[in-house]
């Protein structure tokens, strides 16, 4: 007689859909988990010889799904959601946004904003966020209170803030606390040079050379705007990406967050490189930067994430509206109807981000191996009814509003809507709190 392995969880549920292999949806299948570690993906009647859980879940009429991965957050930014709307990128950031981050944030700001951002996320399905921020110390702090995984940027701009005086002193700040949470099971670290019109040359050579030694990936806004693009005509004499090209940045470790206006050469030249672009389109189409040609880009082979960008220009952190607005422009820009099926929006959510992030052996997809990061999506009300195909509904159907429970790590962060790990009337009061001084300080918001 063989004896059933102890573990810690069964999870059953109406469907699994691992993302790997690619278009799979299980039935009748269980997810065991120990110690934070998917051990099996195996039908139920299987699992249900083979192991003994301390904790048994069936969710009878629900997907489950890796963690949604966001590649492009500035998370502490959800305490501005909304401050400054309605207007272009560069007044926005120059005469609202900037002002207000010189003005209003610290450590504190970032750790609340972030707490806030983590509770919205956790409950929209995001297990995983790729962040570019000041006092990104801050932002570990919050994310591994809430236990939630992050990709925390190491950022570099030539704007003195009072995080840090110039662009050494933000990357020689990045680097200590990479020094010391760089073996965090939930952190992972990106350098992030903001964009190219606020990083020089000699800035980002020494951005090259570190993420070579360290095999990091490099996070930074790129051609997002028609306005960069002409102004580095201007200074550089090249577009932004033949100027990253010359410098040697375009490569497997590059996340380009954006790129609105590419031509056919840049694609190719982004594709043969084997570069990733974080696609964003909720930002993009807020601040009327336009549409990254998205089926172009995976037509020729270009690893394509999503992201949510900030809440100041969102103004939600998303992913499910990011996965529908990415599948139907899409398929409006191209033309062709059959172009980004759903189970290849999904993969973007998903495993294609967590390869970007160099993270993709231990999360992404449901695979034994894998750290146990599910969100768990219940098709029980009538907006999902009836349900042919549950791929189908989690793109062009589905919300966050059906997001039941979300499991990092094998750790349950949000039970049946309830965040487990994060207090949501103090995170509310904290907003509160913010939003007053903020209000108080400043006459224009
Ligand atoms: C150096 S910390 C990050 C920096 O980026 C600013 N930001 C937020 N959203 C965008 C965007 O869409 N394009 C360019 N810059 C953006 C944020 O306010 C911080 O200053
Ligand atoms: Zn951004």
């Amino acid at each position: 007689m063989i004896h059933p392995e102890k573990i810690d969880t069964l999870l059953e549920a109406r469907w699994i859909i691992p993302v790997e292999p690619a278009g799979a949806v299980l039935r009748n299948h269980a997810i065991a988990i120990d110690q934070g570690t998917i051990r099996a993906v195996m039908p139920g009647a299987e699992a249900h010889a083979q192991f003994a859980p301390d904790e048994h879940i069936v969710l009878g009429n629900h997907a489950l799904i890796p963690g949604l991965v966001n590649l492009h957050a500035h998370a502490a930014m959800s305490l501005m959601r909304g401050i400054a709307d309605d207007l272009p990128l560069m007044e926005w950031l120059g005469n609202h946004i900037w002002p207000a981050e010189a003005r209003h944030v610290d450590s504190n700001f970032v750790f609340d904003g972030t707490r806030l951002a983590c509770a919205e996320m956790l409950r929209g399905g995001i297990t995983c966020f790729n962040d570019m921020y000041l006092f990104p110390e801050a932002t570990v702090g919050a994310a591994v209170d809430a236990g939630m995984r992050a990709s925390i940027g190491m950022i570099a701009i030539d704007l003195p803030t009072a995080y840090a005086s110039d662009a050494d002193d933000y990357l020689a700040k990045g680097l200590a606390l990479r020094d010391e949470y760089g073996r965090h099971p939930l952190l992972s670290f990106c350098f992030a040079p903001h964009a190219p019109y606020t990083v020089s040359d000699r800035i980002f050579g020494s951005i090259l050379t570190y993420a070579e030694q360290l095999d990091l990936p490099i996070h930074i806004h790129l051609h997002e705007t028609t306005d960069e693009i002409r102004n580095s005509l201007k200074s550089h004499g090249v577009r932004p990406i033949e100027r990253l090209h010359k410098l040697g940045l375009l490569g497997p470790n590059l996340i380009a967050v954006h790129m609105v206006h590419l031509n056919g050469e840049e694609i190719e030249l982004m594709a043969q490189l084997g570069c990733t672009v974080a696609n964003c389109p909720s930002s993009n189409l807020k601040l009327a930067n336009g549409l990254a040609p998205v089926a172009a880009l995976t037509s020729a082979g270009v690893n394509v994430g999503l992201g949510t960008d900030g809440a100041a220009s969102n103004n939600r952190l998303d992913m499910f509206e990011e996965m529908r607005f990415t599948a139907l422009l899409a398929k409006a820009q191209s033309g062709r109807a059959n172009i980004l099926p759903a189970w290849q929006v999904l993969q973007m959510a998903t495993l294609n981000g967590a390869n970007a992030l160099g993270i993709g052996t231990l999360t992404g997809s449901l695979v034994a191996g894998k750290a146990a990061d599910i969100t768990a999506v219940d098709f029980s009300s009538l907006e999902l009814a009836p349900c042919y195909d549950p791929v189908s509904h989690l793109v062009y159907a589905a919300g966050r509003e059906h997001v039941s429970h979300v499991w990092v790590n094998g750790k349950m962060l949000l039970n049946d809507g309830e965040l487990t790990t994060l207090d949501e009337q103090e995170i509310l009061l904290r907003a509160e709190f913010w939003r007053e001084r903020m209000a108080t300080e400043s006459k224009n918001y």
